[in-house]
């Protein structure tokens, strides 16, 4: 299952990704969380912890009980939005948008190993600015409609093969289908960043697994 494999580091310490990138939606009940992300772990390559509305005491309890399993699967855990949180729960990265803080701050506070990423939107200037600021990955979106969050900005998919000499994995997010991934892959991108097209289905571990054919045209 070689597109299951989480993050490698090639010989310059760089993120080296392909597959999908899992983003929680934000469930309250934490046994539910951990049953949904569970079933879809064995088919992931990172996973993003989103919650936009639990208390922050919730959100840790979510966290600590998310970073056991994801060990045990090798799948790096990304914490959205607080890399305060990241480094206090031990996870293995934090994604930030343009509200979300200091890149360069995040970096050192986190170190040279923890998995960085940026919001770019629809911008290949900020997406350069944050990998000068010590971003491991850039983030492009929204692609298509989506319903989880109001979005305002709608890159090209061309900006994702733009983006390909900054040297870093390159996400796509916003709308992904098992039918549209395919464009944004040949594109040029490196992971599909996907919420409710995962833990919106019935079957998370069935709907992660028709991402990956994205990934191996032809199979
Ligand atoms: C992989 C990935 N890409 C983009 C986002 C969006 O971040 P942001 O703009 O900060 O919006 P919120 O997710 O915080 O609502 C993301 N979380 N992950
Ligand atoms: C969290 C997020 N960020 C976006 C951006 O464009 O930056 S779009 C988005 C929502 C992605 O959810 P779904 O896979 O359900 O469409
Ligand atoms: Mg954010």
């Amino acid at each position: 299952m070689p597109l299951s494999h989480p993050t490698r580091r090639g010989e310059t310490g760089a993120v080296r990704a392909r597959g999908l990138y899992a983003i929680t939606p934000d469930i309250a009940d934490g046994g539910l969380l951990l049953a949904r992300v569970e079933a879809a772990l064995p088919w992931i390559c990172w996973l993003q912890y989103r919650n936009k509305t639990a208390a922050p005491a919730l959100r840790r309890a979510q966290l600590d009980a998310l970073l056991p399993a994801c060990r045990a699967h090798g799948v790096p855990l990304i914490v959205n939005d607080d890399w305060r949180l990241a480094a206090d729960c031990g996870a293995d990265g934090a994604h930030l948008g343009e509200d979300d803080g200091d890149l360069r701050a995040a970096r050192a506070a986190l170190g040279p190993d923890a998995i960085l990423g940026a919001s770019c939107y629809d911008s290949l200037a900020l997406a350069r600015q944050a990998v000068e600021s010590g971003a491991s990955y850039v983030a492009f979106g929204a692609f298509f409609d989506t319903t989880t969050k109001a979005t305002t900005r709608r890159p090209d998919p061309a900006m994702l093969g733009g983006a390909a000499a900054l040297g870093v994995p390159r996400v796509a997010i916003g709308g992904i289908t098992p039918d549209n991934a395919p464009q944004l892959v040949a594109a040029g991108a490196d992971l599909v960043a996907v919420v409710s097209g995962v833990f919106g289905s019935a079957d998370p571990a069935a709907a992660a697994q028709a991402y990956l054919r994205a990934f191996t045209p032809g199979d």
